[in-house]
């Protein structure tokens, strides 16, 4: 079944947009293909090197072309409760890859920080940043070049994106990604930032809530929340670099671990020595990347994909823009309710019928291209399925439900919660930016109030503690672009701004930084365009100015006389505090070279 014509219509200006650099990407990856068995052209030195620790038979194997050998890029430690559980994956994996027939070698490791330890903390500011350099880490262990497909160990925020960055770079190898699962449901998120919410007005002490932040974040698993982290695994899944149903299945249980052997044993049917050879690069195309948008406004999911999704697409040589984001948002309804977005969690999600559900529900509306390549196969219906446990102990696949299991949770498309997707592109006299609906009551989708202007999220807490932040206001707070500080994600405000929402003030945060995954019921337009640092017009906003920002219309303006505007001198910040400390002199090339937040403010691609 062929899409929507208005999701045909945006992918197609996305193809003719990208031919350029698609083509001379795909050119580079037949070419890098062509070269065959990648190993061979090692010399002896560089192969007894690469297999000195194998056991006798792998390197009889490897001293061959004829056996595939799997790389294992890992973002393993301990930091992050979504990754801890990848510390064993690469023993089980390489069992599963013998029992196959087939090596597999951990070809190396990449960071992997937590934002949920950094949030409100200056490792923050190397935050966005580590995205890139995760790509660049997992490109040292690709580079040396022993491998025939390669599976990727990531779940969170930045990690995924930048392994996916990494695949479609070594876009000559087949890539599977393979999740560790979310973490079993503990404290209610929202329950979590009820007691968040009386700590900030001192109803509350220390102990309180630690308590409460400790039974949410209880154990292995990626946190329950919708945010960048799980919106990356339903990204991965409509996009095809997941087995089918891999995404929401907790760690620790024999599903999951059925699946980790099966996405194993898959990778390796998929090399060049098999005869379903899958190049991440020629599988991954402009619907794929449409697909993955789809998905994002269908779950309402995090606004950090405006950034990495577009970064995500350009190392396969798409040009994706924030445009097409936001058309596509008009056309995809809003089918899930997952917390910002709703009371549930992940895995209520999935109990409700999850990605299964979701794909089967948006391919019957042809909001989905069905004609993708996946690492399962052809066609992208192979994932309307539910992940069972079959009796030898391998994953079964049944239909998907017919109905959901909770509608309250995950809608069908006859009845969905929103007509429209979760992220909208605003546009106006302060440049472009971003903002998220789907966690925003409708009468808070326009908001027009004077701006109160800070050069940081701590100066407004501050204000908040001293009773200044009274009646409605824009709060502008800028320099927190990608050359200024690194783009930290400025989360630690959510808390006061929904208590004064709550209070009844009409609120909005206007910023050149960005959010959370999690940040939600408070509007916000994010990733605002230019930066204040690059000139943006943000750095001539006055304390007191209207502002307007209409996420009906998708508009953002100053309410100031064009020429007064104009002619105003930018503000200047004293960014010297962010060039060092916690690591962030290592990273003064990144703040230099960073591009625009339009363009994924990356240091890879202009
Ligand atoms: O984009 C995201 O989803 C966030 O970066 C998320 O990964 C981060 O960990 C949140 O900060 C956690 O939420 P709390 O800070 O509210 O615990
Ligand atoms: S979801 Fe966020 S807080 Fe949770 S483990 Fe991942 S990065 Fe850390």
């Amino acid at each position: 079944m062929s899409a929507d014509s208005r999701i045909e219509a945006i992918t197609a200006r996305i193809v003719e947009r990208s031919r350029p650099h698609r083509e001379t990407y795909l050119e580079r990856v037949r070419a890098a293909a062509a070269e065959g068995v990648h190993r061979t052209v090692l010399s002896c030195g560089n192969l007894a090197h690469g297999f000195a620790v194998c056991s006798p038979g792998e390197k009889a194997a490897l001293s061959g072309d004829r056996v595939p050998n799997l790389g294992i890029i890992t973002s393993y430690n301990d930091m992050l409760s979504a990754h801890q559980p990848f510390e064993t994956y690469p023993a089980l994996i390489r069992q599963a890859a013998h029992e196959a027939g087939g090596v597999a070698q951990v070809a190396g490791g990449v960071p992997a920080m937590c934002d949920g330890v950094t949030q409100g903390q200056p490792g923050m500011e190397l935050s966005l940043f580590s995205r890139d350099l995760i790509a660049m880490a997992a490109g040292i262990g690709l580079s040396h070049n022993m491998f025939d497909a390669a599976v990727y160990l990531g779940v969170c925020d930045k990690i995924v994106p930048g392994l996916v960055i990494a695949a479609l770079t070594f876009g000559h190898l087949p890539a599977v990604f393979i999740p560790a699962g979310p973490m079993t449901s503990g404290l209610p998120n929202d329950e979590k930032a009820r007691v968040r919410q009386l700590f900030a007005e001192c109803k509350v002490g220390r102990a309180e809530l630690l308590e409460a932040e400790s039974k949410s974040y209880h154990g292995p698993g990626t946190c329950t929340f919708y945010g960048t982290a799980n919106s990356n695994q339903m990204l991965m899944e409509i996009m095809g670099f997941h087995m089918p149903g891999a995404s929401f299945v907790n760690p620790g249980t024999p599903l999951r671990d059925a699946l980790t052997k099966e996405a194993t044993k898959r990778a390796l049917a998929i090399t060049a020595q098999g005869n379903e050879f899958t190049p991440a690069g020629e599988m991954i195309d402009e619907r794929s990347i449409v697909n993955g948008v789809v998905g994002l406004h269908a779950t309402g999911g995090s606004t950090n994909h405006t950034l990495h999704l577009i970064a995500m697409a350009r190392a396969a040589g798409i040009v994706l823009t924030w445009q097409d984001i936001s058309d596509l948002s008009d056309v995809v309804p809003l089918l899930a309710r997952v917390y910002p977005n709703g009371l549930a969690d992940v895995n209520h999600f999935h109990a409700a019928g999850g990605m299964g559900f979701l794909i089967k529900e948006l391919l019957k509306a042809g909001y989905l291209h069905d004609d993708v390549r996946t690492v399962y196969g052809q066609g992208l219906h192979a994932y309307a399925i539910e992940p069972l446990l079959g009796g030898d102990g391998n994953v079964r696949r049944e239909p998907a439900p017919h109905i959901s299991h909770d509608p309250k949770v995950l809608a069908n498309v006859e009845h969905p919660f929103q007509h429209t997707g979760g992220l909208k592109m605003l546009s106006g006299n302060l440049g472009k930016a971003v903002v998220k609906i789907s966690a925003v009551k409708p009468e808070r989708h326009v908001i027009e109030a004077p701006a109160k202007v800070f050069h940081d999220q701590l100066e407004l807490n501050a204000a908040f503690k001293a009773g200044k932040l009274e009646g409605d206001f824009v709060a502008v707070v800028r320099f927190q672009g990608p050359k200024a500080n690194g783009m930290p994600e400025l989360h630690k405000l959510t808390t006061v701004l929904g208590i004064l929402q709550d209070r009844g003030q009409k609120v909005a945060l206007l910023t050149d930084g960005r959010m959370s995954g999690a940040s939600g019921k408070v509007p916000a337009a994010i990733h605002v365009t230019p930066e204040a640092v690059d000139g943006g017009p943000i750095a001539r906003i006055r304390e007191g100015d209207l502002i307007r920002l209409d996420a009906t219309a998708g508009t953002l303006e100053v309410m100031v006389d064009a020429a007064e505007f104009a002619a105003r001198a930018p503000a200047m910040a004293d960014l010297s505090g962010n060039a060092f400390g916690m690591g962030r002199e290592l990273f003064s090339a990144f703040r230099a070279i960073a591009g625009p937040a339009d363009r994924g403010a990356s240091v890879l691609f202009a």
